[in-house]
């Protein structure tokens, strides 16, 4: 891509600040979304998704902090830190204020649609007002003119007959009518970005394709970027140009999406698109992913999946991956953060197999891992950290990161 992006996240790290310890929720995340783009954050229910999400309009709140990365939206600071003269990171003067976040970039330039339309409109007020008052409130128009206007995205999102819906209350509409009102208004102001954190999570599949099928539309007209938060690969394959792949707050696999999908080189990728139905397989043949997602408070060290992967060797268990690009596609990166790849050059290939999953326990899976043969020969140096430092030394005290 030549021109520069809409939003560039660089090394973007996010943390909780416990009792029982640090929660590296998002541990390092880079990725771009260009100027009508629909780029996917998928991965399983833990993996930093919706903190992610928040973070790039700092909507993070205590005991949460972004202590690390750098955000960039239209060549403008969202989150960037530099040294102070005391040595200590402290946020840039170029960095957006809270009342420019809230004025400039909110709702304006950046939207959210948020998985439950109910915690996002309030009962007690008519769809249509709060709609309008949305409207009225963002884009300086007269209440009449905000109402007319308001009727219009209604109509937009294809609710029926939205003069008279426009008077009724939330519970009088159905799951997917809501979710179309909350795009309405993620539309309103016409931003260039909707950050949509897993909107049809909760519809059945029909609605789902419906409201997909709606943005996809929509996107088409308006020509808005999208980041789709969602567990579903299968949504992913229906509405994504591109797609970030996360697991324990790192995005260990970032493509284009037929090439993620036909082209996959993380085994946790794989893992995913094979527990997701598919029309050519019955579901009897479904093959979830063994084990569960370790706490993000202590991950694993070396490769974070090495637990739970088919394809894991000794190197794995010491080795952290960076997320490096193993290939290209439509111009784009294919980054993976697996170093069973060249590039990373670590010894993979002489590591010995792991025993994970049902092989540890005796029983020998079908994926089995490849020859034993040359097995042994460790290979000591670590894959340097290309770490951007995190603002506080709170790193250190969390435990569990020897790796880095
Ligand atoms: N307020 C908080 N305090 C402490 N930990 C938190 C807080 N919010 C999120 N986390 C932790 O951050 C990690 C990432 O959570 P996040 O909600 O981003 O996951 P997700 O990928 O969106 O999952 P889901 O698919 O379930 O929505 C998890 O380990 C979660 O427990
Ligand atoms: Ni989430």
């Amino acid at each position: 891509m030549s021109s520069e992006p809409l939003l560039r996240v660089e090394n973007l790290k996010t943390q909780f600040f416990t009792e029982t310890g640090t929660v590296r929720a998002v541990d390092g995340i880079s990725f771009e979304v260009n100027e009508g783009e629909i780029v996917g954050l998928v991965g399983e229910s833990g993996a930093g998704k919706s903190v992610a999400s928040m973070s790039l309009l700092r909507l993070i709140e205590e005991p949460g902090e972004i202590v690390g990365g750098e955000i960039t939206y239209k060549g403008e600071t969202i989150f960037g830190l530099e040294e102070g003269p005391d040595g200590e990171l402290r946020e840039r003067d170029d960095m957006l204020s809270q009342s420019e976040m809230r004025e400039r970039i909110r709702g304006r330039e950046i939207a959210v649609i948020f998985q439950d339309p109910m915690e996002s409109l309030n009962p007690v007020f008519t769809v249509g007002g709060q709609l309008r008052e949305f409207i009225e409130i963002n884009r300086d128009l007269s209440k009449e003119e905000a109402k007319t206007e308001a009727i219009r995205m209604l109509r937009e999102v294809g609710i029926p007959d939205p003069e008279d819906r426009y008077e009724e209350y939330p519970h009088q509409f159905s799951g997917g009518m809501r979710q179309r009102v909350l795009i309405a208004m993620a539309l309103a102001c016409e931003p260039n970005l909707i950050i949509a954190d897993e909107p049809t999570t909760a519809l059945d599949v029909t609605v789902e394709g419906q409201i997909l099928d709606l943005v996809d539309d929509l996107q088409d007209r308006y020509d808005t970027s999208f980041i789709w938060v969602t567990h579903d690969m299968g949504v992913v394959a229906e509405i994504c140009d591109r797609v970030n792949v996360m697991y324990l707050g790192e995005i260990i696999e970032q493509a284009p999406v037929d090439e993620l999908f036909y082209e996959t080189k993380h085994p946790y990728t794989d893992a995913l698109l094979d527990s997701m139905p598919r029309p050519d397989r019955t579901v009897g043949e479904l093959d979830p992913i063994e084990g569960v997602m370790p706490e993000a408070i202590n991950p694993p060290s070396g490769c974070r999946f090495h637990t739970r992967c088919r394809d894991a060797r000794e190197v794995c268990t010491r080795v952290h991956p960076e997320t490096l690009e193993v290939d290209q596609a439509d111009g784009h990166p294919h980054r993976a953060a697996c170093v069973k790849h060249d590039v990373f050059d670590v010894g993979y290939e002489e590591s010995a197999p792991l025993e994970t999953g049902e092989e540890a326990e005796g029983r020998v899976g079908e994926t089995g891992t490849e020859e034993n043969a040359d097995a042994g020969s460790a290979v000591e140096e670590e894959q340097a950290s290309t770490d951007g430092g995190s603002r506080r030394d709170r790193d250190s005290s969390a435990g569990g990161d020897q790796q880095r």
